[in-house]
């Protein structure tokens, strides 16, 4: 299972801070059994930070995730084609174990063959390093089907890996399951509903939330593998709750951001702008939510 880190930032002026990166990678790996991360994705807020800041982070990541995580995967997506492709070729020099790509959102591609040209583009500088698509539709407003992103595609990008499927249609993720190669990971990212797409066959999770409920969804995970449905269930269901209840309350980056403060006690600060940070009382009603779900934490 692989937990997509948030920002850290300090407090007073949301400037980056790496120095919690290593206490940070600690509690993954001792306290929620997360074995590999997502950097810079939509929960790292990669698209509000620069290049030169997303390069800090990346190299901090994997030089700290040494001999603890599996696998660092970099998200390297930018509006900018060109950003993208030196954050590939910088990730490739940091010793990542592979990139993921977002689609472009301002201008959109506006064709499969046209998503495919950009991700082409990408991946050619770091030819080497395995390449995740990572799709986001609600996000993005991107809403090419995977299933077309993908027909014969590592003839056109051999380093061609996988995909981050962050989307509800469990059909066009089914059929990216169907159409994988053994050597690809079909992950899924909608952590409310990640017991359907292993139904469907997912061959892993990404998730935010896995940050602090990684201990329990890795029992959701083991309990699908035992054929114990029942059990799977229930936990999903508690995760269900506590996100329904959230949302009711306005979960955003903000919200997300600081209950993973108060669950575990690390210290990373506020979002950066236009995000906003979330209101105390706020975060201290989901954490309060959080422990009258999951009581053993
Ligand atoms: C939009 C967004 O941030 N999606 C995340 C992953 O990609 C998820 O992990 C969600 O944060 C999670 O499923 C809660 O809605
Ligand atoms: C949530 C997620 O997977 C990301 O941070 O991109």
């Amino acid at each position: 299972m692989c937990g997509s880190i948030f920002s850290l930032t300090f407090s007073q002026n949301s400037e980056i801070n790496i120095t919690e990166i290593g206490r940070y990678i600690d509690y993954l790996a001792e306290k929620q059994g997360i074995s590999s991360i997502f950097v810079n994705g939509t929960t790292g807020e990669s698209m509000s930070l620069n290049v030169a800041e997303r390069k800090i982070l990346a190299e901090e990541w994997c030089e700290k995730a040494k001999g603890k995580m599996d696998q660092v995967i970099v998200h390297v997506g930018c509006m900018c084609l060109k950003d993208s492709q030196e954050l590939a070729r910088h990730a490739a020099q940091t010793g990542a174990d592979g990139i993921a790509v977002i689609a472009p959102s301002f201008f959109k591609p506006n064709s499969a063959e046209a998503l495919r040209t950009f991700l082409h583009e990408v991946s050619s500088v770091a030819p080497t390093l395995p390449f995740y698509y990572y799709h986001i539709p609600a996000v993005t407003g991107v809403n090419v089907p995977v299933t077309s992103v993908l027909e014969n595609i590592e003839e056109l990008i051999p380093s061609f890996r996988g995909v981050k499927f962050t989307g509800i249609d469990l059909m066009d993720f089914g059929q990216c399951v169907s159409y994988s190669q053994p050597h690809w990971s079909v992950l899924y990212g909608v952590d409310e509903q990640l017991l359907a797409a292993l139904a469907m066959g997912a061959h892993g999770a990404v998730g935010s939330t896995y940050n602090y409920m990684g201990c329990h969804v890795s029992k959701l995970m083991s309990a699908f593998e035992n054929g114990d449905l029942i059990q799977a269930r229930t936990i999903q269901f508690k995760m269900q709750e506590l996100l329904s209840y959230a949302k009711k309350q306005g979960f955003d980056l903000g919200v997300n951001k600081q209950l993973m403060s108060e669950v575990s006690g690390l210290c990373l600060g506020p979002p950066r702008l236009p995000v906003v940070p979330c209101p105390t009382a706020r975060a201290l009603s989901i954490a309060q939510k959080y422990h009258s779900i999951f009581p053993e934490h």
